[in-house]
């Protein structure tokens, strides 16, 4: 782990929003606004995929979201782009399993940055852990839409191998969650729940949620 203690990183994990420019319907920067409002606590930016910004019109874009997280005191983490994570001053980064290695972004961040690894299997999380990781996002717990290439959908098998191994590592939920089914990740041992279609493209993403954090907090140990 970085700097970072493990109850922070569990209670920044509660209601994790990811999101990019082509995941929403409206604008983004209403759409952040809003979930923030409606209590995220934490905001990953993802810009990849089918008509995602590059270069520098990326890097603008970035920079208002982070620009949105800071007015409300959120940290802003970038996905995948260590480079831009750098650039920025990002607070932290996630990365993949087919991204650079875990121990080489830590190095590369410091300690004083989050860094969060995505894992699918328990030596990938207990690899994550020796690495330095702060938090490991487990799934696809549901099936998503969002993601083409993600794995199998594994519900919450991993996340309670996990914690019936005693590891004590923050963990979040990902792919296909909302408020109808968080509960689940919550109860399997989930610190919180990141999803990306579930407000982005929700009518209203200020209520949307609202009730999602709701749900994490009635169903979080802390
Ligand atoms: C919180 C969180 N968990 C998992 C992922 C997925 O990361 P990865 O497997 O590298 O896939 P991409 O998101 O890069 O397509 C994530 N982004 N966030
Ligand atoms: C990035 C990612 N990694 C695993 S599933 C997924 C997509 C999650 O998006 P959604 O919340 O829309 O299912
Ligand atoms: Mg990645």
């Amino acid at each position: 782990m970085g700097t970072i203690s493990v109850n922070e990183m569990k209670t920044l994990l509660h209601v994790y929003f990811i999101m990019g420019s082509n995941n929403c319907y409206n604008d983004p920067k209403e759409v952040l606004t809003k979930a923030i409002e409606g209590g995220a606590t934490l905001f990953q930016f993802r810009e990849k995929g089918t008509n995602a910004l590059v270069g520098k019109e990326k890097v603008l874009f970035a920079k208002e979201l982070q620009h949105i997280c800071k007015q409300y005191g959120v940290p802003f983490i970038v996905n995948d782009d260590v480079d831009l994570a750098i650039e920025l001053n990002a607070d932290g980064v996630h990365i993949g399993q087919d991204d650079e290695s875990a121990g080489i972004v830590r190095r590369r961040i410091g300690e004083g940055k989050i860094l969060g690894v995505s894992t699918h299997h328990l030596d990938e999380v207990k690899r994550a852990i020796e690495q330095g990781a702060d938090y490991v996002g487990i799934g696809p717990v549901f099936a998503t839409v969002t993601k083409e290439d993600a794995k199998a959908v594994r519900g919450t098998v991993l996340i309670r191998e996990v914690r019936e191994k005693g590891l004590s590592i923050p963990i979040v939920g990902i792919g296909g969650i909302t408020e109808q089914n968080a509960k689940v990740v919550m109860e399997a041992g989930g610190d919180g729940v990141s999803v990306i279609t579930a407000i982005s493209q929700a009518e209203n993403p200020l209520e949307t949620t609202k009730r999602l954090a709701e749900v994490v907090f009635l169903n979080s140990k802390q």
